[in-house]
C-alpha cells in the first residue's frame, strides 16, 4: 500500500488542540498544540513584539488572528500523515471557512502531492471538523489603521517595493519572520533606522524533522500563507493598514506544464484575492493585504531593481542560502541561476560575478536547470522562479548585448544558440511588449497604482 493510504488508515485524525496567548509588557507569544492522534504532539510558537501600551487581553479580533495563524501552521504538521480528518478543537469554522482552508491546503500542497506521486482528491483529501466554542466569533469594532507594513524577504522584489514606496513619501515599517542579514541589510540600504524593522520569531517544532527522517510524508508547504497571517498580526499590533507584499504576476504560472501544480501557489493572485476576502469577512481588522508588484513580471522587476545599485551587495534571493547564517547565494540552485539570468541583460559579466561570487552562466552543472528554466523540459524547477517567456527574453537580450560588445558568450548562452532558440529579429518587439505590460489582475489601491505607474514610466 502506498504511504499516503497507509498513513491515512493508521492515523485517521489530526487535532488542532489549542492556541494560547501570553502577553508581557513588550511581547505577545502564541503557543499552538497540534496532535496526530496515536503518533505525535507538536508545540510550535510565535513571539511578536508590540509597542508600549498595546494589549490584546480579551481582544476578540486578536483571538481570531491567533487561531487563524494556527490553521496556517497546522498544515505543515498535518502533511506528515495527511490524516483524513482535521479536527479544530479550539475555534469555530463556518462551512465557507472550511472550504477556504481546504482550497489553500489542496492548492498549496500541489507540489507535495505531485512530487510524492499522490493523487489527492480536492473534496475528500481532508474533512475539516470544528468542535471549538465561538471564542473567535466576529466583532464589529471599527478600527482606523494607518501606514504600510512591508514584509521583506531579503531578495530583489521586496527591496524594490520598499525603495519605491519610500521615495514616494509613504510611511513604511518593515516586517521579517526571524532575523536574516539580507533583510536587515535591505532595510538599512533603504535608509531606514533599525527600529523600522519589526521581527517576529517563529519557533518551528523540530520534532517534525524527526518524523521526516523516519519516512513520513514531506514536501513543500505554502509558506507565503504563513507570511500573510503573521504579517496580519504584526500590522494589527502596530496599527498599520496596508500589508504590502511583493509577489509578481509571474508567480501565477504553473510549475508543471499543462497542470495546475504551482510551487508558488500562495504567492499567486488567486491566493492574494482569497486572502483579501478572508481578511474582510473573517478577520475584520480593517487592514488591507495586497501585492504592490502584482501587475509586473520578474523581468520588469529585475530591470527596475538594478537601477537601485545600493541593494546589489546586500540582497539575497536564494532559499537554500537563507538557511545558513549569515545568508548567502549558494550559487548552485535554480533560484540563484534564475536571478542571474533575469539580471543578465542589465548587469555586466563582472557585476554578475560580484553579486553571486561565481560565474554561474559558465557552469556546466547549471545546464539542466537552465534547460528547465527556458521551458525545454516537462516542468520548471520547483522553486520561486519567473515565467518561461521572460527567461527567454532575458537570455536573448543578454546574448545580443554580449555579442554587440564583442565578448565571448558564456556556456549556457552558447547552448541556447545551439538549440536554435535565439531569434534576434523578435527581440525588440518582445522587449517592448514585456516592458509595457501591466497585469490588471491586482488589488492595488489607486494611490499605490499611481506610484507604480510613475515608476514604470521612469525606469522601464
Ligand atoms: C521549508 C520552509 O518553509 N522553510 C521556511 C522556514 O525555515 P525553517 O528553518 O523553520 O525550516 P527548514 O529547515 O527550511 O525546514 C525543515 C523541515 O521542516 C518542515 N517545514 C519547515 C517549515 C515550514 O513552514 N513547513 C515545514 O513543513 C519541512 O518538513 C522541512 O523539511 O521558515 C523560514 C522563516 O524563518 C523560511 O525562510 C523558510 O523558507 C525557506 C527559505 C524555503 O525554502 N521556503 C520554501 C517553502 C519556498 O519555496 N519559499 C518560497 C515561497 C513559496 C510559497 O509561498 O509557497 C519563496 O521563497 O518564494
Ligand atoms: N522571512 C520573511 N519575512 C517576512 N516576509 C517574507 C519573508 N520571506 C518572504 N517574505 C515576503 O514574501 C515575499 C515573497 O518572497 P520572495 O522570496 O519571492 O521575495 P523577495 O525575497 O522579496 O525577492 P526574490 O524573489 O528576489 O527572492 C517577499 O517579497 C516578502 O514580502
Amino acid at each position: 500500500m502506498a504511504k499516503f493510504e497507509k498513513f491515512r488508515e493508521k492515523y485517521p485524525v489530526f487535532t488542532y488542540r489549542s492556541y494560547n496567548i501570553n502577553e508581557t509588557a513588550e511581547t505577545v507569544e502564541i503557543g499552538f498544540k497540534f496532535r496526530i492522534e496515536g503518533l505525535a504532539e507538536f508545540r510550535p510558537s510565535w513571539t511578536f513584539g508590540k509597542p508600549k501600551g498595546v494589549s490584546v487581553k480579551d481582544d476578540l479580533i486578536f483571538e481570531r488572528l491567533a487561531f487563524s495563524l494556527g490553521m496556517a501552521e497546522a498544515v505543515s504538521y498535518w502533511k506528515a500523515t495527511c490524516s483524513p480528518e482535521f479536527r479544530a478543537e479550539c475555534g469555530e469554522l463556518s462551512d465557507d471557512q472550511k472550504k477556504w482552508w481546504k482550497k489553500l491546503w489542496f492548492m498549496g500542497l500541489g507540489e507535495l502531492f505531485f512530487v510524492n506521486g499522490i493523487s489527492a482528491d480536492p473534496d475528500s483529501f481532508v474533512n475539516i471538523v470544528s468542535t471549538g466554542s465561538y471564542k473567535s466569533y466576529l466583532s464589529d469594532r471599527v478600527r482606523h489603521p494607518k501606514g504600510c507594513l512591508v514584509p521583506i524577504g531579503g531578495g530583489k522584489d521586496s527591496a524594490l517595493t520598499l525603495e519605491t514606496l519610500m521615495n514616494s513619501g509613504m510611511d513604511c515599517l518593515c516586517y521579517s519572520i526571524n532575523k536574516r542579514r539580507s533583510i536587515s541589510g535591505t532595510v538599512k540600504a533603504a535608509g531606514l533606522p533599525e527600529n523600522a524593522l519589526i521581527t517576529a520569531h517563529r519557533h518551528f517544532d523540530r520534532s517534525l524533522v524527526e518524523l521526516n527522517e523516519k519516512g513520513f510524508i514531506n514536501g513543500h508547504t505554502p509558506f507565503s500563507a504563513i507570511v500573510a497571517f503573521s504579517a496580519e498580526i504584526t500590522a494589527y499590533l502596530n496599527g498599520l493598514k496596508y500589508i504590502v507584499l511583493s509577489n509578481e504576476a509571474s508567480a501565477n504560472e504553473s510549475t508543471v506544464v499543462g497542470q495546475d501544480v504551482n510551487h508558488q501557489y500562495s504567492k499567486s493572485f488567486e491566493f492574494e484575492r482569497d486572502f483579501h476576502e478572508y481578511e474582510e469577512k473573517y478577520l475584520r481588522t480593517g487592514q488591507y493585504y495586497f501585492s504592490f508588484l502584482r501587475p509586473l513580471s520578474e523581468f520588469q522587476i529585475a530591470k527596475m531593481f538594478v537601477s537601485h545599485k545600493k541593494y546589489l551587495p546586500v540582497f539575497r534571493s536564494c532559499n537554500l542560502g537563507s538557511k545558513v547564517s549569515p545568508d548567502i547565494w549558494c550559487g548552485a540552485c535554480p533560484k540563484c541561476l534564475f536571478v542571474s539570468l533575469i539580471l543578465s541583460p542589465f548587469l555586466s559579466t563582472e557585476e554578475l560575478r560580484e553579486v553571486f561570487g561565481k560565474d554561474m552562466l559558465n557552469d556546466p552543472q547549471m545546464l539542466e536547470y537552465f534547460i528547465e528554466l527556458i521551458g525545454q523540459s516537462e516542468h520548471k524547477p520547483f522553486e520561486c522562479v519567473g515565467s518561461i517567456d521572460e527567461v527567454n527574453l532575458a537570455v536573448s537580450l543578454a546574448i545580443r548585448r554580449i555579442e554587440q560588445e564583442g565578448e565571448k558568450l558564456p556556456l549556457l548562452f552558447e547552448e541556447y544558440k545551439l538549440r536554435g532558440l535565439y531569434h534576434p529579429e523578435d527581440i525588440d518587439a518582445l522587449n517592448k511588449e514585456c516592458c509595457g505590460s501591466f497585469n490588471e489582475e491586482n488589488l492595488l489601491p489607486d494611490e499605490f497604482r499611481k506610484i507604480l505607474e510613475n515608476e514604470m514610466e521612469r525606469l522601464l
